[in-house]
């Protein structure tokens, strides 16, 4: 059986494109569409199976990345955002006609991730993004009601044979980062040798 990940991934990883600049995000509104205009690239793009991040209909995983938040700007209909969910963490902004998250930013500042907003490139037209580069929070599709834990092993297997390390949270490299923030902030920080 073959899973829909995500359309951005279901039949090959494409390569990004050294360079490129940033584009425009736009809903999924057949007209006055809102619109957010990203300068540069996206980071840490990766596909999430989290139950908050924004998926496609019928997909299992979101891809979301990263922007410096000052790299995004609503440029259309911003009348049309509201937030998901005022509690999370990453306050999502999604269309209220469509349903399609266009932005998420974290305003606590005493966050290891402030100054970051998250965002999905499958909502803009253009193809030189970043790769998603691993798969997280792949176990949080049963708790979404999206799969059924007999069935992780063959998804897994899926997300791995497209290249995509399979992960139970963030990779490494962001787990490290969480816990270096952590480390600092409670003065526990250790320096090599
Ligand atoms: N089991 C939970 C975990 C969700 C979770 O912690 N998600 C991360 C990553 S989202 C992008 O990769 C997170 O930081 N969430 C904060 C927030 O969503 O506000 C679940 O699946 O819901
Ligand atoms: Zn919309
Ligand atoms: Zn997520």
């Amino acid at each position: 059986m073959t899973f829909n990940l995500n359309p951005l991934i279901n039949h090959g990883v494409r390569k990004g494109q050294a360079g490129f600049q940033g584009s425009t995000l736009k809903c999924l509104c057949p007209h006055d569409k809102v619109e957010v205009q990203v300068k540069g690239n996206v980071a840490h793009n990766h596909a999430c199976g989290c139950t908050k991040c924004w998926k496609p209909e019928g997909a299992l995983f979101s891809i979301v990345g990263v922007v410096p938040r000052d790299n995004d700007a609503v440029t259309a209909h911003a009348d049309k955002l509201h937030v998901v969910d005022e509690k999370a963490t990453i306050r999502r902004h999604a269309c209220r006609e469509c349903g399609a998250y266009m932005f998420g930013r974290i305003e606590t500042h005493d966050h290891p991730f402030y100054g970051l907003d998250f965002i999905h490139v499958g909502l803009s037209d253009d193809q030189g993004w970043e790769e998603p580069r691993f798969a997280a929070f792949v176990s949080s599709v049963i708790e979404g009601g999206l799969a059924a834990p007999d069935d992780m092993g063959a998804i897994r297997k899926q997300l791995q044979a497209l290249g995509l390390p399979t992960y139970d949270c963030l990779n490494p490299p962001l787990m490290d980062a969480i816990a270096t923030w952590q480390a600092r902030k409670k003065g526990t920080l250790k320096t090599e040798g």
